[in-house]
């Protein structure tokens, strides 16, 4: 073995749908990966045998059990986002991986690394998870048991892409139709891609018709393999861009495979089969969906002098940026005049979205609104959540 081996080893095999095959030096990862690729096209006696084995799982235990991420960039971000949902998670220590819920008193709080929390949703030990997309759909599999629940909790943003050098023959390679259409790619010379995305990278090949592609991977740092001339391309997750820069790397159009964030994640068995958990599936979301909606609003009051609230109400909207949620708050400010109380001003209470503030300051004082004052939102809570809706009907509900 070369020195070179342990760090990323090359694929001797080129892809194609039938010959799925990509080398590594950790087997135990790769034999997994490979078993789950044949698993989609297994047999049917072996997805019977799998899901007694899952209908035995959920009937074994009564709590239902939530996978977060132990390390890396999700594990303080997701649990941020259940504290401001006020779900705070009661964790002994760091090292241990188990933790409670105070508010969720059936929930069972698991730490678990992202890809191993999609692979315990599949196998029935978890119910439910918080992992990045990406995660999901290359652990997944398109696996018709994993039910997104949440698509967007607005963390952990980034896209898996694809990456060739900025040298050399790729100098001038800008597109993927481009880089499919470079006459150096052959049976014996194929494209060699560098990847930990084993089953969705070739897959987007496939899709997208090239043909010669070889796949090799690792476990870090993919963007050193074309200078080390271990691969032509790279295909990896992507956020500031900073590292493909750092090594002289560009994205192509066409070459982006999958825009991720983090997702609340559900097993559709544990949700139909085990007791209470679409109901706290339902809770989680609403708390997840309130939060979430109201971190792009603030609140706006101001004074307004008018005749009546209607009249207020009417010049409010007529204002592009004031129309709020579902309309203005409109009510009197009462005040003792000469021994009577009057209510010559109003006071309006609207909700703006961040984005549009200052608009808005300028829009209320354009039409005589005064002592604006701007307050965070905590929560938005609708009458219903559209995703759960959403959620029903993919349980055929
Ligand atoms: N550069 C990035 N910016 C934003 N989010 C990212 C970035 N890289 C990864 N992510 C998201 O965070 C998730 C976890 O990435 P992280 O690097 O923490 O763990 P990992 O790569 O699975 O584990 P490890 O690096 O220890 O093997 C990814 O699956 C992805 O959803
Ligand atoms: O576009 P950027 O903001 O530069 O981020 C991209 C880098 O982030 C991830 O690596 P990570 O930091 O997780 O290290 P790893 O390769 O060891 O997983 C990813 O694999 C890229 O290398
Ligand atoms: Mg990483």
């Amino acid at each position: 073995m070369s020195l070179l081996q342990p760090y990323i080893q090359q694929c001797a095999t080129a892809f194609t749908p039938s010959s799925f095959s990509i080398s590594s030096p950790h087997s135990s990862y790769l034999s997994l990966s490979k078993r789950s690729f044949i698993s989609c096209c297994s047999s049917h006696s072996q997805t019977a045998v799998l899901n007694g084995t899952i209908d035995s799982k959920i009937a074994e235990r009564g709590e239902i059990r939530l996978g977060l991420p132990s390390k890396g960039r999700m594990a303080a971000d997701t649990l941020d986002l259940l504290k401001d949902c006020q779900l705070s998670v009661k964790q002994v220590n760091p090292r241990q991986y188990v933790a409670q819920i105070p508010q969720l008193s059936d929930v069972e709080v698991w730490f678990q690394r992202p890809k191993d929390i999609v692979r315990k949703l599949l196998s029935g030990d978890l119910d439910l998870g918080v992992v990045g997309l990406d995660t999901v759909s290359e652990y997944g599999q398109c696996n018709e048991d994993l039910i997104i629940v949440h698509d967007a909790l607005e963390y952990g943003d980034c896209r898996l892409s694809l990456a060739i050098p900025k040298y050399g023959i790729f100098e001038n390679i800008n597109s993927l139709r481009e880089l499919a259409g470079m006459p150096h790619w052959t049976t014996e010379k194929p494209l060699r891609v560098a990847t930990g995305f084993t089953y969705l990278g070739p897959k987007f090949m496939q899709e997208n018709g090239l043909r010669h592609v070889t796949f090799s991977t690792a476990d870090g740092a993919l963007e050193a393999a074309p200078a080390m001339g271990i691969a032509d391309a790279i295909l990896d997750l992507v956020s500031s861009g900073t590292t493909l820069k750092e090594n002289n790397l560009k994205e192509i159009e066409g070459g982006v495979v999958l825009e991720s964030q983090a997702v609340l994640v559900a097993s559709r068995k544990a949700l139909i089969q085990r007791k209470g958990a679409l109901d706290t599936t339902h809770e989680i979301l609403e708390r997840f969906e309130a939060h979430l909606r109201a971190l792009g609003q603030f609140t706006v009051t101001a004074n307004m002098r008018g005749g009546s609230a209607e009249e207020v109400a009417e010049r409010v909207l007529s204002q592009p940026s004031l129309a709020g949620l579902q309309g203005p708050t409109v009510c009197p400010v009462f005040c003792k005049r000469d021994g009577k109380v009057t209510s010559d001003y109003f006071a309006i209470v609207i909700c703006v979205p961040k984005k549009a503030l200052y608009k808005s300051v300028q829009q209320l004082r354009a039409i005589g609104g005064s002592g604006v004052l701007i307050s965070p939102l905590t929560y938005i809570f609708d009458e219903e959540t559209p995703r759960w809706r959403e959620l029903l009907s993919k349980l055929g509900m």
